[in-house]
């Protein structure tokens, strides 16, 4: 095994089922192999487990009619994000060609315009913390420290590649990093906006939780106990937008496209899949399901997110028929009854996840009352009011209806303050929500 030349931080299961899969695959066609140092994001659970296995897995691909199981090694050292000494190491080898990330949307600590939220609690001490020569401990902190060691050791350039769902991921990280950087170490804001590429992802393959049994059919179709697999659709995307200044694996061999633009295929993902997943995690726990198999099962969510769907497409830069395509290619891969994707994750963070999903369209209805949006922003309201958790949401849903309508639109889309009208619409159906609420 080659010693890794890719970092990545948050090993969760995304980070298993896409990129260190990709990097199978090229690994697999036997050009230059490649390797990952893979970090933790909070806690070391992942990466103890995997590192009893020798950091290889196995990946359930989970059709709709049975389970193929492959084996992936591309993970050479799984670690502890808290092992600050190791990050900075593989950071500060000049041999280290690109960082990956999976974080979550909530991960990067953005105030509502994008930028980097410098009043939170945690990124205030993470910049005490980094002057005061001690380590931080928010993604965001933690990647500026690595490139400190890497600029400190004299080493090249190398990319950051965010595979979280964000709009426009590459250049936000780079606005956030930047931003971190400047309040510990202007020089290194200054190296870091000559040497760093920041390149823009559009990732795709929906990777649920794993469950007891899935334990047992790894190691069913391997002959091989597995105390970590992981499970995936058949499907999977990765587009990618930006330079490589030391290099990447061949990700084209596993069918990853390198273009100039992202955005057309992040919108399309964002809006069509996320935006739909929100609603039906939303309406769909509202109406007593668990996974989005059932929620699109029922006419009542399925015409919701049609809707939602109807609204984005004029935003969408693709012809009807690719859209129409799109939708039908979605409606498979929710139809697959044996991918058990756990409303109640998705649903997680909305205060993050529906400003990207959501707000560039409802804004391009402003003054406007479009059905799907305030569908959306009000089954979101009614899982607030039954305790859903969401820390940056905190409060948001402790008044009336009305006054919980008009802030969800607040945290969304912050800069509207009159639209009354709209604000009426998402507390009347929330009401409707309410009442319905279990009683299909
Ligand atoms: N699961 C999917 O289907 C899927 C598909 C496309 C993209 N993604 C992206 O990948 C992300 C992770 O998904 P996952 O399914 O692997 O989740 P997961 O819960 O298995 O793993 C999340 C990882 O992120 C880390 N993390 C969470 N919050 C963090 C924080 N505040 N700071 C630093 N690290 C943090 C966790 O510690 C963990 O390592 C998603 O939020 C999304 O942006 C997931
Ligand atoms: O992973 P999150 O929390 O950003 O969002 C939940 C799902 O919408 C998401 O994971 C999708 O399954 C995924 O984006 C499909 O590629």
């Amino acid at each position: 095994m080659t010693a890794p030349r890719l970092v990545h931080l948050g090993l969760g299961v995304f980070h298993r089922s896409h990129q260190a899969w990709y990097t199978e695959q090229v690994n697999r066609a036997g050009g230059d192999p490649w390797h990952y140092a893979s970090f933790t994001g909070r806690r070391p659970d992942a990466a103890i487990e995997l590192a009893r296995q020798d950091c290889a897995y196995t990946l359930l691909i989970r059709a709709a009619d049975e389970d193929r199981a492959e084996p992936v090694s591309s993970i050479a050292v799984a670690a502890d994000g808290a092992n600050h000494q190791l990050w900075n190491h593989y950071l500060a080898d000049a041999r280290t060609a690109l960082v990956t990330l999976t974080v979550t949307e909530a991960g990067y600590r953005l105030r509502s315009d994008g930028g980097l939220d410098t009043a939170a609690a945690d990124i205030r001490a993470d910049v005490r913390a980094t002057l005061a020569g001690e380590q931080p401990r928010t993604a965001v902190a933690r990647l500026a420290a690595g490139l400190r060691a890497r600029m400190r050791a004299g080493c090249g350039p190398l990319a950051i590649v965010s595979c979280d769902n964000l709009a426009g991921n590459g250049e936000t990280t780079r606005r956030a990093v930047l931003e971190f950087a400047d309040l510990v170490d202007p020089t290194l804001a200054s190296w870091i906006a000559a040497e760093i590429s920041f390149v823009c992802t559009m990732v795709d393959r929906i990777t649920p939780g794993v469950e007891p049994a899935d334990l047992a059919t790894a190691e069913r179709l391997t002959g091989r106990p597995d105390r970590v697999p992981v499970v995936a659709e058949p499907f999977t995307d990765w587009v990618l937008a930006g330079d490589f200044p030391a290099g990447r694996p061949v990700w084209e061999l596993a069918g990853a496209r390198f273009v100039d633009d992202v955005r057309p295929y992040e919108m399309r993902k964002l809006f069509l899949l996320n935006g739909a997943h929100s609603m039906l995690a939303y309406l769909g726990l509202a109406r007593g399901h668990a996974t989005v198999f059932d929620a699109i099962g029922d006419p009542v969510c399925r015409q919701a997110v049609e809707q939602v769907w109807t609204e984005a497409g004029p935003l969408l830069p693709f012809t009807s028929d690719e859209i129409g395509r799109a939708k039908a290619d979605l409606l498979e891969r929710w139809g697959n009854p044996r991918i058990d994707h756990q409303l109640a994750k998705i649903a997680l963070d909305g205060s993050e996840k529906l400003r990207v999903r959501m707000a560039p369209v409802l804004r391009s209805y402003a003054g406007q009352q479009p059905l799907g949006q305030a569908t959306l922003l009000a089954a979101w309201l009614v899982h607030l009011r039954a305790g859903g958790q969401d820390p940056g949401a905190a409060g948001l849903a402790d008044g009336s209806l009305p006054a919980g309508a008009a802030a969800v639109l607040r945290q969304v889309v912050p800069e509207w303050d009159d639209q009354g009208a709209l604000a009426a619409v998402i507390a009347h159906t929330a009401a409707e929500i309410e009442e319905r609420r279990h009683h299909r």
